[in-house]
């Protein structure tokens, strides 16, 4: 019989709607009160590692769950289920990918409708999740997001709509695979894989998006101690001239500076030669993240910094 670990955190999947409408956690979690069919096959262990709204989430609460995760590998769990606010989960999601890698399986999922709204979803999705872990296929295929009837690479995922119930999308390569009513199926996974071990997260990380007209912005970040930046581009990964300045700045001061683009599907690739275009900024030493979010750029210079990697070794983990 398998033995799953299932850490609740918190989010609207441990929350309930009061009589004015307004959702919020309580005390107990709803779900400890539900009985998840289909799981008679396997034993599942549960605690409340946190109870809080996915806004509230901080790398030091992404580590803590990482902590936990790891020390259930030598207590011979055999996959762990994670539920959590759906606002930050990709983050989180992300942050595991990266740093626990393909030890076991994990699954997050999560609800867009508290408990106790009609069509709450987050039963369903908690059910999907634990057959998703109980998988043998799901075994080293990364950390992996299941909802609506989804699973998804945390890599990759993306919270697309603030109220819909079909929110996680995979934009550019969709999703791994589906929950058919009683059946897992797998129908791609990702063809490489880098995580990194830490064990602090310290530093301050900003992330800029980038604009028409944008102008000398980036000042504000070289008068300030920052450890590095994110830019979310224009395109394919290009900026507006006037913000080349503090580009140069930053990098004589050795900021790091990675780069994702605003657009929502694509990779990012240096190939305009202008002012402030990609090749340029890619000669120049900006380091160009491939196919992820500003928001997991960040994690993932945050996690290359905490490792300690630097120049060459720094420049690969980001930019592979
Ligand atoms: N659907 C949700 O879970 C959203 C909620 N604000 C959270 O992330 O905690």
């Amino acid at each position: 019989m398998k033995k799953i670990l299932i850490l609740h955190t918190g989010g609207t999947i441990a929350m309930s709607q009061d009589e004015s409408g307004g959702v919020s956690t309580t005390s107990t979690n709803p779900l400890m009160n539900l009985h998840v069919s289909a799981t008679d096959e396997v034993e599942l262990i549960v605690e409340d590692i946190l109870n809080v709204p996915s806004p509230h989430i901080t790398p030091q609460h992404m580590l803590l769950i990482k902590n936990r995760i790891e020390k259930a590998v030598k207590e011979q769990f055999n996959a762990v289920v994670v539920t959590h606010g759906t606002d930050t989960l990709e983050e989180t999601a992300y942050f595991l990918d990266i740093t626990v890698g393909d030890l076991l399986p994990i699954v997050l999922t999560g609800a867009m409708r508290s408990s106790n709204e009609i069509g709450a979803d987050g039963l369903y999705n908690f059910q999907s999740a634990i057959k998703v872990a109980m998988s043998d296929e799901a075994i080293g295929k990364g950390t992996l997001v299941v909802m609506n009837d989804e699973i998804h690479t945390a890599r990759f995922v993306t919270k697309t709509h603030t109220t819909n119930v079909a929110t996680f999308r995979t934009p550019t390569f969709g999703p791994i695979g589906l929950i058919a009513k009683d059946s897992v199926r797998f129908y791609q996974e990702l063809i490489r894989h880098e995580t990194l071990p830490v064990n602090q997260v310290d530093g301050l990380i900003p992330i800029i998006k980038a604009y028409a007209g944008m102008g000398d912005t980036l000042t504000l970040f070289t008068q300030t101690k920052i450890d590095g930046i994110v830019i979310e581009a224009l395109g394919a990964g290009n900026l507006p001239p006037k913000t080349m300045p503090s580009i140069n700045k930053l990098l004589e001061n050795n900021i790091p500076i990675v780069l994702v683009s605003r657009c929502f599907n694509g990779v990012t690739s240096g190939v305009y030669d202008y002012e402030g275009g990609g090749r340029q900024l890619q000669r120049k030493g900006v380091m160009f993240c491939d196919g992820i979010n500003s928001q997991k750029a960040r994690l993932k210079l945050l996690v290359a910094l905490n490792a300690s990697l630097k120049d060459d070794e720094l420049y690969q983990f980001i930019t592979q």
